[in-house]
């Protein structure tokens, strides 16, 4: 891998997509180094210790769950927010790693998830027609000109932001609020108080009872309290990621700092622009979103650009084809690139190609689509033999109303309750652990033979 870092200039030549336009050059530059000088938000050595976890979760030795916002917002940056999408997310975890019998690699939409691709330059209201909000990193969510301005100081904001998120989230994994009983108690309050829950009871006795069993056998209770957890988010603002892209001192590589896991996204993932060139520079564990037009020749290609060396668990590709694609789209994807002797982190997004507007006006999704692209994606791995390796969710710990159906059964008129995205529908708290439960029995049954993938196809040649 090259260390030669491109510059920012030549970055900005390949005409990156997805870019703000800020109206003052010379307010960028000020921004852009003040971000240089400012401290690592994640350190490089966390970055490879995720790298190899991944490394494993390609092989079939354990699973991603990565989630959280669509878009993170500056006013969201509050304890109960944190703590919320945390408890969310551990609950999930708990349940997966009991299912799957692997460790559960989890993974935040967090601490800086603050910058978003947008189908669309503009929005139009009532006539009136505004930049369209491209996350808090970029400019305001209120329609006016003034908050619609894409304003370079709210990359400050966004490091700030960032920072407070991952500080909180590490004392909440190290310090006690992560304890497995805790978090095995929300899950049990779950099956006993939420309408889906009943149908998990013998799941979430089965848990009961492995965790009695442990504390039995007297295996210590530090083991019990803390957890491994890791930032990540769309590397998608050239001017932040480049400017926390640091050389580390210990390899003299450089990494991006800004967060452990980075991924590309599906509007900026092509093959010679400005993302795909900076990001294959860097040393973190690399995301790249596939959707629904996806070929193998592309995947492949990305990977031989972003992973040359084929290293261990530098390359997740996350699949976001959509319910009705991806039994069809999928298989020669995954076929090809495993043929190719490659071992990479397959991992399923179900939001993102099942995104449609309800009668009423609302973007929303349907969670039995975002179920029924699950169900996609394990029959595809289960029928070519290989690991489906994680999945990638966007969820909140709160009551919102924003995705249709779950067990509480949320219909188009109940959207207006509790619409609080300012980009795409996430699932709510009982619908994230009920898709932890849907996702758990499939890993349950899956859990008997998790065969090499790539021996698998080598030997079928
Ligand atoms: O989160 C993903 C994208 O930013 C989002 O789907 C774009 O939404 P839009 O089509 O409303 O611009
Ligand atoms: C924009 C996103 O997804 P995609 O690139 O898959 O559309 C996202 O995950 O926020």
């Amino acid at each position: 891998m090259s260390v030669t870092l491109p510059s920012l200039d030549s970055l900005h030549a390949l005409k990156p997509l997805q870019q703000p336009s800020y109206p003052d050059a010379e307010q960028v530059a000020e921004v852009v180094a003040r971000l240089r000088a400012l401290p690592p938000l994640v350190f490089a050595g966390e970055c490879d210790d995720l790298r190899a976890k991944l490394a494993s979760a390609a092989a079939g030795e354990a699973f991603l769950l990565q989630g959280g916002d669509c878009a993170e917002t500056f006013a969201g940056v509050t304890a109960a927010n944190i703590q919320g999408k945390l408890r969310t997310l551990l609950s999930m975890a708990v349940v997966l790693t009991y299912a799957a019998q692997v460790p559960i690699v989890k993974v935040g939409r967090m601490a800086g998830q603050y910058t978003k691709p947008r189908s669309s330059d503009t929005e139009t209201r009532d006539g009136v027609t505004l930049p369209a909000y491209r996350g808090d990193s970029v400019n305001g969510f209120a329609f006016t000109p003034e908050s619609r301005m894409h304003d370079p100081r709210r990359l400050l904001d966004t490091y700030n932001a960032s920072a407070a998120t991952l500080n909180l989230t590490r004392a909440f994994v190290t310090g006690g609020f992560a304890h497995l009983r805790s978090v095995h108690s929300w899950n049990a309050n779950f099956v006993k108080t939420s309408a889906a829950g009943v149908r998990y009871q013998n799941l979430a006795d089965e848990i009961d009872r492995a965790l009695a069993f442990m504390v039995a056998c007297g295996i210590d209770d530090e083991e019990f309290r803390t957890v491994d957890f890791y930032s990540s988010h769309e590397a998608l603002s050239l001017e932040y990621e480049h400017a926390l892209t640091r050389i580390d001192s210990r390899t003299q590589l450089p990494y991006d700092v800004s967060g452990h896991f980075l991924w590309i996204g599906e509007r900026t993932r092509q093959l010679d622009g400005a993302h795909v060139e900076l990001l294959r520079h860097v040393r973190n564990p690399l995301g790249v979103k596939l959707g629904p037009t996806t070929t193998a020749d592309t995947a492949l290609q990305l990977a031989d650009r972003l992973d040359p060396e084929q290293e261990p668990g530098r390359i997740t590709f996350i699949t976001r084809m959509g319910a009705g694609k991806i039994r069809d789209v999928l298989p020669d994807v995954v076929e090809k690139v495993t043929a190719s002797g490659r071992l990479v982190t397959w991992v399923c997004d179900p939001m993102h190609g099942n995104t449609f507007e309800s009668a009423n006006g609302y973007k929303t999704r349907a969670f039995a689509d975002v179920i029924d692209e699950l169900n996609g994606f394990f029959d595809v791995h289960e029928e070519l033999g290989t690991w489906p390796g994680g999945v990638h969710v966007e969820l909140t710990g709160d009551d919102v109303t924003e995705c249709l159906g779950g067990g509480d059964d949320l219909v188009e008129a109940d959207l207006a309750n509790r619409y609080e995205t300012l980009c795409d529908p996430r699932l709510n708290r009982n619908q994230s652990l009920e898709l932890a439960f849907l996702v758990a029995e499939r890993l349950t049954t899956g859990r008997i033979k998790r065969p090499n993938p790539v021996q698998a196809f080598q030997a079928d040649e």
